[in-house]
């Protein structure tokens, strides 16, 4: 490159950046445009035209001005936080939520990432509840062999993508028989019609049917309320689960979140009870009210290999239960025990469940000064909820304390009050 092109480039970006600065954003990208000409490898003009079709709306040509920063600059994260809104607008969720962890992890502000994560969550899921009962819904209700009716995926699913999104039909408050009596009387004659299409494990005539219908159907959502969604309830059992539940509050939506990735055609399933980690024979006696026996991969492993992975969910399952694990007065070991754990859960081919552990890790990590440690813990912890329980999920993801851990892990009162110490393991 000649001086002459360079002084040039540069007096045409001065340029742009007036017009940008007085709103002409054509005016603006033409100037870039004539300035990536004459220096084609400089990242700044394509990073700039990028942000004046952000500003025009034009998400395609934004989103391919930023991919070309990236080619040229690979961490810039100016281009990735770019890229991610143009791809947000475009409804690549996935490719948003790629680009900003890409952006956090080339050191990016946090806190604009987790603001910017909830639009792009609250976006998906505006698009996938406008999408049920059109072509473009990602599930469709179908009979599954042997397990009555199911739910099947009608297009590639990738972990973390967000698949069905249900408002329910009611919320029972309290565990009691008057409770539901009561969130059921309340529905209309057509709801009551719907909710009555419903599976009834229990079909006896010792219960009334619509106590059945509740019994097979509802989802827990905490220890006293449940709700009842018409098409969540044709999801099926496994104990090896391609989807994650979560109860979004702030919209009462039912979410299901893709854990690992799913073909076109294949059935889409939960685990009931949260069941994952216990024995087979466990997870069979609390499924027999349900009528079935699970045949899911897990529950079908050969005799060994089932023993093998019994002892693993005993393991796991006795993990969870804080006071079971290495204690704290042995943090080094504590945070490698907690590694061992998720990686037992990776070899067990469970996809859900690693946040107990390493926001645990965090904590102990942020204890004892170890402030790189404690935010890859946080970082991982992060990614996982996003992935499993959605980047707008409060309860989840973006309690008060998870963002101060994001965000200003110093500024929590446990930060650096344990003895100084520097922790050597990662996943
Ligand atoms: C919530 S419903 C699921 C949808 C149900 N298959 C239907 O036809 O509407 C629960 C019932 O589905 C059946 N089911 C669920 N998971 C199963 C599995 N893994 N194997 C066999 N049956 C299953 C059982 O009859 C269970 O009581």
């Amino acid at each position: 490159m000649d001086a002459h092109s360079t002084t040039e480039a540069e007096s045409l970006k001065l340029k742009g950046n007036t017009l940008f600065g007085s709103k002409d954003y054509e005016g603006a990208a033409k100037c870039y445009s004539e300035a990536m000409c004459l220096q084609p490898t400089e990242p700044n003009y394509p990073l700039n035209r990028c942000f004046a079709y952000l500003k025009m709306k034009r998400w395609t040509e934004a989103d391919q001005d930023a991919t070309v920063v990236l080619r040229l600059d690979g961490a810039n994260i100016k281009a990735l936080y770019r890229r991610a809104i143009a791809r947000k607008e475009q409804r690549d969720f996935r490719g948003a939520r790629a680009d900003l962890f890409a952006f956090i992890d080339a050191g990016g502000d946090v806190k604009v990432a987790i603001e910017e994560n909830i639009l792009i969550a609250t976006a998906e899921a505006n698009a996938v509840m406008r999408a049920v009962d059109t072509p473009s819904c990602g599930f469709r209700l179908a009979p599954s062999p042997g397990r009555g009716m199911g739910v099947f995926a009608t297009r590639p699913f990738s972990r973390g993508d967000l698949v069905m999104i249900e408002s329910p039909l009611y919320t029972a408050h309290g565990s009691g028989v008057e409770d539901l009596a009561t969130a059921i009387d309340e529905l209309s004659e057509e709801d009551f019609e719907r909710m009555m299409q419903l599976y009834n494990c229990q079909d006896d005539d010792s219960h009334s049917p619509a106590f059945g219908i509740h019994f097979t159907n509802a989802l827990g959502i905490d220890s006293d309320t449940s709700v009842l969604c018409l098409q969540i309830s044709r999801i099926n059992h496994s104990c090896d689960p391609n989807l994650s539940f979560a109860w979004h509050a702030e919209s009462n939506t039912a979410r299901m979140f893709a854990l690992r990735p799913i073909a076109a055609g294949e059935e889409l399933f939960h685990s009931y009870r949260r069941l994952i980690t216990f024995t087979r024979a466990e997870r069979h006696e609390r499924l027999a009210p349900f009528g079935f026996v699970c045949a899911c991969r897990t529950c079908a492993l050969p005799y060994l290999e089932r023993v093998v992975s019994d002892k693993r969910r005993m393991e796991l399952s006795m993990s969870w239960k804080v006071d079971q694990r290495v204690p704290v007065s042995q943090p080094a070991r504590h945070v490698e025990a907690n590694a061992q754990l998720v990686r037992l859960l990776r070899t067990e081919g469970l996809a859900s469940g690693s946040d107990t552990f390493t926001a645990d890790s965090a904590v102990v990590c942020l204890h004892h000064g170890d402030w790189d440690s404690a935010r890859y813990w946080t970082l991982e912890t992060y990614r996982t909820r996003v992935e499993e329980f959605g980047a707008d999920c409060y309860e989840r993801t973006i309690h008060d304390f998870m963002r101060k851990l994001l965000c200003n892990p110093r500024g929590l009162p446990e930060a650096g009050k344990g003895k100084k110490l520097v922790f050597k393991t990662r996943l």
